[in-house]
């Protein structure tokens, strides 16, 4: 099955739109038809890139605890395999579309490519709120979806991962659903898994320390001290919380931490260590503040950094021109739409990108997938230096082409990820 991509827009043009409706999938596709140009991609490579190999649909009752049959939609979107086996997560969310699926699955591709790590890109989810699900409708919802995309994933072919509203344990059930239809346990189905299991130390706060890698490293581009920097984080989950404690260990003000609920805002700045983040409690940041700000006055806050590490698309054309931070860095999966990213480079605020600044997380995939393969473990010291060995790396080639190119951060993210993936198209030759 493939996609309808959405038309590629003119970057001027879109200036000019309002984006409310701008979906994550132009935003992705607009950012590949820019740079596609600057590097002079071969067009066809482009035209492949545009659409994704593969997208399912899939239908998954479960029975209620109330013993209620409900039925959810779930999808899985690969998109491209040209330099490794599909990767990505898998989001319960009750708005997830098959777009947004789409979407976050050619940002994986990208992501990958980025890191410089052997594989393609995919995403899935089930349209449900994992708040509403009881733990064993979340597993029977996990090994239904699991049963429903059997033939599609598997260790050398596509590998899911946590994302938002799914865990370590959800992780678990895939693989076991995954290993009893298959008649042999493989723990290279999945990643971010358990440690009992075949789980890699390191992982789950592996995005949440890469976002505070480049936020460092960012810091000290443009010769700022971290012991200096007020920083607001959107969202206290998985990515949110592991980068703010660990800017906060560092040295950084965290002066607001937010969810669905507000904003926790304490100008002398939080600890950090003291807020329950999602999965120690959702929806309790703004327990007992002093101050709560409403959840969209984050943007409008006098920091120096912004991490938005929630959800999508919520820097745009609207609030964009009410952000005052100097540096924005993208720990949520496509937080800024492509107009508001305009509007961002012409007022000269850089923004470090999802693909770069969260990429840890995928990175640590990939660290487990290898110790899955060779059935050994790897220490969290390990696992921890050859993060920022990689990271520091992905952060050298991506400076490299936004000095000599003179073009945004997210620009030279995507060059360093498009020329790797081109390079990798004309090796093939995959044409027939
Ligand atoms: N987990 C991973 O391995 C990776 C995740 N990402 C991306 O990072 C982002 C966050 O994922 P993750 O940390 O795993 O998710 P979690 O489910 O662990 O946490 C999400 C957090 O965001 C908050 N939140 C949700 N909606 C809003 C909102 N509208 N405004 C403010 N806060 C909100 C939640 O608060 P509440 O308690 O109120 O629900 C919660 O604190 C996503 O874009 C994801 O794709 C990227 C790379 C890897
Ligand atoms: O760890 C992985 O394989 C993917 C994580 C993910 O979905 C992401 O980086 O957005």
């Amino acid at each position: 099955m493939s996609s309808d991509t959405p038309p590629q827009t003119d970057r001027t043009e879109s200036r000019d739109q309002s984006d409310d409706s701008e979906s994550a999938l132009q935003t992705v596709v607009d950012q590949l038809s820019e740079v596609a140009d600057e590097i002079d991609l071969d067009p066809n490579v482009v035209e492949r890139l545009s659409h994704p190999n593969s997208v399912y649909e899939v239908t998954v009752p479960i029975e209620r605890d109330d013993g209620s049959i409900e039925v959810f939609t779930g999808y899985r979107a690969q998109h491209d395999s040209v330099r490794g086996p599909y990767k990505g997560g898998v989001r319960y969310n009750p708005s997830i579309t098959r777009d947004e699926c789409v979407a976050l699955s050619m940002a994986m591709t990208w992501k990958c490519a980025v890191m410089d790590i052997p594989f393609g890109g995919a995403k899935g989810g089930v349209q449900a709120n994992p708040k509403d699900l009881s733990e064993r409708e979340h597993e029977r919802l996990t090994r239904r979806f699991t049963h429903e995309i059997g033939d599609i994933i598997g260790p050398m072919t596509d590998i899911p991962a946590p994302d938002m509203g799914t865990d370590a344990q959800t992780m678990a059930w895939i693989m076991d659903a995954y290993s009893t239809n298959v008649g042999e346990t493989k723990p290279g189905v999945v990643t971010g898994k358990p440690m009992s299991i075949g789980g890699s130390e390191g992982r789950e706060g592996a995005p949440g320390r890469s976002v505070a890698l480049i936020a460092r490293k960012a810091a000290e581009y443009y010769d700022w001290s971290l012991d200096d920097t007020t920083i607001a984080v959107q969202g206290f989950g998985s990515v949110g919380a592991k980068a703010a404690r660990l800017l906060d260990d560092w040295g950084a003000d965290i002066v607001a931490v937010s969810d669905v609920k507000g904003v926790r805002y304490e100008p002398d700045g939080i600890d950090t260590m003291a807020v329950p983040s999602f999965e120690e409690e959702p929806e309790a940041v703004t327990d007992d503040a002093d101050e709560v700000l409403a959840p969209e006055q984050l943007f409008e806050l006098d920091v120096d950094m912004l991490v938005p590490a929630a959800i999508g698309n919520v820097i745009t054309k609207q609030n964009v021109h009410d952000i005052t931070a100097d540096l924005i860095v993208e720990g949520a999966n496509g937080p800024t739409t492509h107009a508001a990213d305009a509007i961002l480079e012409e007022r000269d605020i850089p923004v470090l990108p999802d693909i770069l600044a969260n990429a840890g997380g995928v990175t640590v995939s990939y660290f487990e997938w290898l110790q899955d393969i060779n059935r050994r473990a790897w220490s969290s010291e390990r696992v921890n230096n050859e993060l920022d060995q990689e990271m520091h790396a992905a952060w050298d080639d991506v400076r490299t082409e936004f000095e000599q190119r003179s073009v945004s951060w997210r620009d030279a993210a995507y060059i360093v990820a498009l020329s790797r993936i081109g390079a990798a198209y004309d090796a093939r030759g995959l044409w027939p």
